[in-house]
């Protein structure tokens, strides 16, 4: 991501931007009218007749009280242009994020991402409120100076436009230097807030197997490296604003040494003398602050670089296909599929299976044989590498990826929940569900009962990831929230691994009526999870290597 690509965003901010430039605008012509009218005035004290003081001083204070009040209004409204700027970049950060495959996630660690998101988002924040915010201003005034210096004294004014160049050229020689550390820095940071998200996230294994010193001394490795290039970056930054601000100290001596000598050779009347000093004072500012600004410059663009890299990854394909599917038979064919994930052997070789609408599957076989894998196929969390996958004989590739997903209520391995309520948990399987439709379904898949016993009932908050249960409890709030989907297909990869066998039991009893009417693919290893099965199919490598009906 460029600058440019980042003031296209800002396209819809149209109107304010265009009202900014015109406040800017307005702001410059007060300020330089301050040096002329400070002029005028020196002209008129000094003569010591002449123009009466009243109107110069009667200017002077109009022209200050304008700029105040077009101050206040550019603050305001660049805030609430940039600040929206940035609540719409991080909302297109965040989707964009959800809209990228599986396999882009699986890439980059979660810490990654988060500081992409937040971190990353923050700077690019400050950047735009603050140094952008303020440079065109002050740019505009440099440049208005330096012309109405011209106007006074072109000769003297030439000092200026001198000057820049040797300066700017400077500046690139240490800003090549700045922005590898900035890049550095950044990405320093980012692995702090990835090791300190999986730090938390390991907490509980790091705990019984008492390695928090290493992951103290991994942490505060991390943390040193930050700070050294943070102390690098302030060192670099703190040497050159002083040298900037010699420099332009010792220009504005130079200039005075000028002046002074135009006005003893005539050249210079008192006022444009005062007038030219003025201006030169106008000028210093925005160049002291050139330093600063190179620097923060240098370092957006490390952010937009790391930003347009995930911004740039495509999406999930079929999100806009033109196949639209209401409610499937729920008839099922992988068809030679083969499937790698990215530098490992191929986890499916070759694959052909065809299930019937209603018909209920089991997959076994050995851990690593591919069973998850083909159902994440099925799901179009990936697609393979050769094969077709069908839903009603029809190639998943044509088909909307919403309308597909729908169709499906998939129990993963390893529940996925969130720190709500059990209701919410449920719930989550369909948008609007009745309470009596949560129950119903937390019934169906043996929650109920131990639903009932919890401190709030449906009402009790589980916590993230479910942590305030026990790992069956959680297998059955993730059940239940797939059977209130009501699919026309049921994915159960170990829905029921860790389920006691009383719970077990009563599950496959109460599985004719979850089952009915639906396909279901069964991933399990348990006996009793298999007797529901029409078909038992096992792979091993990712093939089949036997197929029997079920007894
Ligand atoms: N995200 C991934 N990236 C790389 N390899 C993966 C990924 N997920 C799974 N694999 C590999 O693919 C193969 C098939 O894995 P899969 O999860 O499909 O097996 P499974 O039959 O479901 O096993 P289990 O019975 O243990 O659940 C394994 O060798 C596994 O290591």
């Amino acid at each position: 991501m460029t600058f440019l690509r980042l003031l296209a965003l800002a396209r819809p901010h149209r109107r304010a931007l265009l009202l900014l430039a015109a406040l800017t605008l307005a702001e410059s012509v007060a300020l330089l009218a301050v040096p002329a009218l400070g002029g005028r005035m020196a002209a008129s004290v000094l003569a010591l007749a002449g123009p009466s003081l009243g109107p110069v001083l009667g200017l002077l204070v109009l022209v200050l009280v304008a700029l105040a009040v077009l101050r206040a209004a550019q603050g305001v409204i660049s805030a609430r242009t940039s600040l929206g700027l940035l609540a719409e970049l991080r909302m297109r950060v965040h989707d964009h994020l959800q809209a990228l495959p599986l396999s882009v996630h699986q890439a980059h660690t979660q810490g990654d991402l988060l500081a992409l998101s937040t971190l990353e988002i923050d700077r690019l924040g400050s950047f735009l409120t603050t140094t952008l915010a303020m440079l065109p201003a002050q740019l505009l005034t440099a440049a208005g100076a330096v012309v109405l210096m011209a106007r006074i004294d072109p000769a003297l004014a030439l000092v200026v436009p001198v000057l820049v160049p040797a300066f700017f050229l400077g500046l690139k020689v240490i800003g090549r230097r700045l922005r590898a550390l900035a890049i550095a820095l950044q990405e320093a940071e980012a692995a702090l807030v990835a090791a300190a998200a999986e730090d938390l996230a390991m907490l509980p294994a790091t705990k019984a197997f008492t390695r928090e010193e290493e992951a103290a001394r991994r942490f505060a490795g991390r943390a040193a490296r930050a700070r050294d290039l943070a102390i690098r970056d302030y060192a670099i930054q703190a040497v050159l604003q002083p040298a900037v601000g010699l420099v332009t100290g010792l220009g504005a001596v130079a200039l005075l040494a000028l002046a002074g000598k135009g006005l003893r050779e005539g050249a210079l009347t008192p006022g444009e003398m005062v007038s030219f000093l003025l201006y030169a004072a106008l000028l210093t500012q925005p160049v002291a602050r050139l330093a600063q600004v190179y620097g923060a410059v240098q370092s957006t663009r490390g952010t937009l670089a790391r930003l347009g890299r995930i911004l740039d990854l495509a999406p999930e394909p079929g999100r806009d296909a033109p196949r639209r599917l209401s409610r499937a038979q729920g008839a099922i064919a992988f068809e030679e599929v083969r499937f790698a994930y990215p530098g490992r052997d191929s986890a499916l070789r070759g694959l052909s299976l065809a299930i019937r609408p209603g018909e209920a599957v089991a997959l076994t076989g050995p851990n690593g044989a591919g069973k998850s894998t083909l159902m994440a196929l099925l799901l179009r969390l990936m697609d393979p590498q050769a094969g077709i996958v069908r839903l009603d004989g029809l190639d998943l590739r044509e088909l909307r990826l919403a309308d597909l997903r729908r169709q499906i209520g998939l129990v993963p391995q390893r529940p996925l929940l969130f720190d709500g309520t059990v209701r919410d948990n449920i719930g989550f399987g369909r948008e609007g569900a009745t309470d009596a439709e949560i129950e119903a379904a937390a019934r169906l898949a043996q929650a109920h009962d131990f639903i009932g016993t919890l401190p709030e009932g449906y009402a009790t908050l589980i916590g993230e990831h479910g942590v305030r249960l026990s790992g069956g409890q959680g297998q059955r709030i993730a059940l239940a929230r797939a059977l209130l989907k009501d699919p026309p297909i049921l994915v159960l990869d170990e829905a029921t691994s860790m389920f006691d066998l009383d719970g077990e039991s009563a599950f496959v009893a109460a599985a004719a009526t979850a089952f009915r009417g639906r396909t279901v693919i069964l991933i399990t290893h348990r006996p009793a999870t298999l007797a529901l099965a029409d078909r038992i199919v096992t792979l091993e490598a990712g093939r089949i290597v036997a197929q029997r009906d079920a007894a």
